[in-house]
């Protein structure tokens, strides 16, 4: 479904704050698979998104999808075939805009202009049926306008627009880490559902190592720019939070060594 090859990017090169965002990333994803992607601060994971999502263009490298190479494609055409969440809640809807006026923009993207008209009571109908499996009550409430819902009920309104059309894949970037507890609990139960449901390839970017475990059917651990833990099926049913934790300290004590080489030589 999606090949990432010998994938890199250096941000601030030749300067004194050059960083090696990501590092020869080579990575394959099949379908069907749900990421989680976990890491400590800085490690990579947003660029990654980035880079495929086409936000930022890679300095070497090649992404292809479903046997594409887009790697040269801007950001507005992968949008066709990627649909991303982010972690602010405001930035996936149109708050002055009503429930079903931002499903309609969502319903009609990537269509010709030749398509494009008022909504109808078909689409209002189609609209319906998807809200409901919210349990949010937003099927009543097609006409209010998005800026009045909560931060979850918004959240949970994006995850639908982004999947409204089948994607190729979907990117979570921290989607539910601007939430309460609860609310986030909510929408990652309903994140679960809409990908078993579509059968989606998702990629989902999570600082919780609970959730990292709980959910999807492979976990990919990063740290400076590099894949360092690829674990899935059977193997990553059975990872404890423990697990991770001594992964990520054994990452921490070879970097100290490395240093200590450093000073040494
Ligand atoms: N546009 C940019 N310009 C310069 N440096 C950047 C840019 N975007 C990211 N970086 C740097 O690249 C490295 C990786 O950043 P990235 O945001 O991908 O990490 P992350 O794993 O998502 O971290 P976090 O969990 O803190 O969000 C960091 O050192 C970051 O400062």
């Amino acid at each position: 479904m999606l090949e990432l090859v010998s994938l890199s990017k250096t941000f601030n090169r030749g300067t004194v704050n050059e960083i090696r965002a990501i590092d020869e990333i080579t990575l394959y994803v099949g379908k069907g698979e749900f990421i989680t992607v976990i890491g400590s601060n800085g490690a990579g994971k947003s660029t990654l998104l980035n880079l495929i999502a086409g936000t930022y263009t890679p300095d070497s490298g090649k992404i292809v999808l479903s046997g594409e190479d887009i790697t040269g494609w801007p950001e507005y055409m992968r949008a066709r075939f990627i649909a991303r969440v982010f972690q602010n809640p405001f930035m996936g809807t149109c708050g002055s805009m009503t429930i079903e006026e931002n499903l309609a923009i969502a319903y009609r993207r990537g269509l010709g202009r030749r398509i494009r008209r008022g909504i109808s009571e078909k689409d209002r109908k189609f609209f319906t049926k998807r809200l409901s499996i919210l349990g949010l009550g937003l099927e009543h409430r097609l006409k209010d306008k998005v800026d009045v819902l909560s931060g979850g009920q918004r959240q949970c309104l994006t995850l639908l627009m982004a999947t409204l059309r089948k994607p190729q894949l979907l990117l979570l970037d921290e989607h539910t880490a601007a939430l309460d507890p609860k609310t986030a609990e909510q929408v990652l139960i309903l994140t679960d559902r809409i990908i078993r449901d579509m059968n989606l390839c998702a990629i989902m970017v999570t600082h919780n190592m609970n959730h990292a475990i709980e959910m999807g059917n492979r976990l990919i651990m990063m740290d400076r720019g590099k894949v360092v833990f690829d674990i899935s099926g059977e193997e990553k049913s059975r990872l404890t939070v423990k697990d991770l934790l001594d992964r990520f300290s054994s990452i921490r004590r070879e970097r100290f060594s490395e240093d200590r080489m450093l000073l040494v030589e």
